[in-house]
């Protein structure tokens, strides 16, 4: 039997229009998390990943439109919302967001606020969209600081945000994100603004719940590092389009568009020189003035000429389940 779709994103167009000009943020993307997976999105700095993150969650800010496209939110196999149609502030909206599909950000410190503890903040979370009493929140709260290996969970659930070092205020929010038992957990850049001990154990955490609950997540990163320890699949952003979407094992041993195989070279210990995109020659283009024809071809080793240049590219198949957004490449169905 095929496995469940929890989400489907169809050409999803995300453009901020500013005095300066238009950022088409996020450009006819379409992807689909399978229920119980994690999905990587990769790329970048400014390739759209977060803007991806907030159209799903409908937090975008006043300047973002959604010009097109379909969210499609299966939560339980049967009926499937379009999360497109409803108004930002809709009631419904509230009761998926923060219940259904949760998100945990780079910057643990700004999800909490500094006049609560951190246990009534996890608390009035559940308590807002479950219907549970008081004692039972509360015991619920200790039990998910517990299974984040917290050490002394009482202790945390009375402390104030700065009381907490990032490594632990990180695994609170994680535990704020997972105790709703939400079917996707977004996590844009979960682990980046921590070192790289801490950063391990908390992925490896994630990793175990996630298997625990069936929880899909859509992992958000810079890093191919992070996909290769954590994602069954991922998909490759530059500049506002996936250009390559495949299982993780298939990436790693097979991958097709140069911008892939750039950002993997970068990676420390798998032939790279230096841990930055140095291998690709150029900067990311001006988002208001973006490359005519395939966006990455400024920057391409393999740029041909009278057609990268002038043409875009179409998403083709290469195989079943691995597409690509490349010239050098032809379609199976295509
Ligand atoms: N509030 C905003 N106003 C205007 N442009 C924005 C805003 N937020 C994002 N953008 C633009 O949208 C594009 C995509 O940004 P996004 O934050 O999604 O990238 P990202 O891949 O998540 O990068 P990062 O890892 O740096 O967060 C960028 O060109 C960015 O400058």
């Amino acid at each position: 039997m095929e496995t469940q779709k929890v989400l489907k994103v169809k050409n999803l167009k995300t453009y901020f229009e500013l005095d300066e000009g238009t950022v088409k943020a996020v450009d006819g993307i379409s992807f689909e998390v399978k229920e119980g997976e994690i999905f990587g999105l990769v790329g970048e700095s400014g390739c759209g990943k977060s803007v991806t993150a907030l159209s799903i969650m409908r937090i975008l800010p006043k300047t973002a439109r959604i010009l097109e496209g379909e969210i499609l939110f299966s939560p339980n196999g049967s009926n499937t919302l379009n999360l497109v149609e409803f108004d930002q502030e809709s009631d419904e909206l509230r009761k998926i967001r923060g219940k259904d599909i949760t998100m945990i950000f780079q910057e643990p410190a700004a999800s909490f606020s500094p006049v609560y503890t951190v246990g009534e903040q996890i608390m009035e979370a559940i308590l807002l969209h479950k219907d549970v009493t008081k004692s039972k929140a509360r015991q619920m709260t200790i039990e998910m600081l517990k299974k984040l290996r917290l050490p002394n969970p009482e202790k945390i659930f009375d402390a104030y945000p700065f009381e907490l070092s990032g490594g632990m205020l990180q695994r609170c929010m994680i535990a704020a994100a997972l105790v709703m038992n939400p079917k996707i957990l977004i996590a844009d850049e979960p682990t980046t603004a921590l070192d790289v001990t801490i950063q391990a154990q908390i992925l490896y955490l994630m990793k175990q719940l996630q298997k625990e609950y069936g929880t899909s997540i859509i992992l958000i990163t810079h890093d191919m590092g992070v996909i290769a320890q954590m994602a069954d699949r991922v998909a490759v952003m530059y500049l506002g389009k996936i250009v390559e979407c495949s299982a993780v094992y298939e990436i790693f041993s097979n991958p097709l568009h140069p911008y892939t195989k750039a950002l993997l070279a970068s990676i420390p210990g798998l032939g790279a020189r230096k841990s930055k995109l140095e291998t690709i020659k150029g900067n990311v283009p001006d988002p208001y003035n973006l490359p005519s024809g395939c966006r990455f071809h400024p920057r391409c080793p393999q740029f041909i000429k009278g057609l990268c240049d002038v043409e875009e590219p179409q998403l083709v198949e290469v195989k079943p389940g691995h597409v690509v957004q490349c010239f050098l490449y032809k379609g199976v169905r295509s």
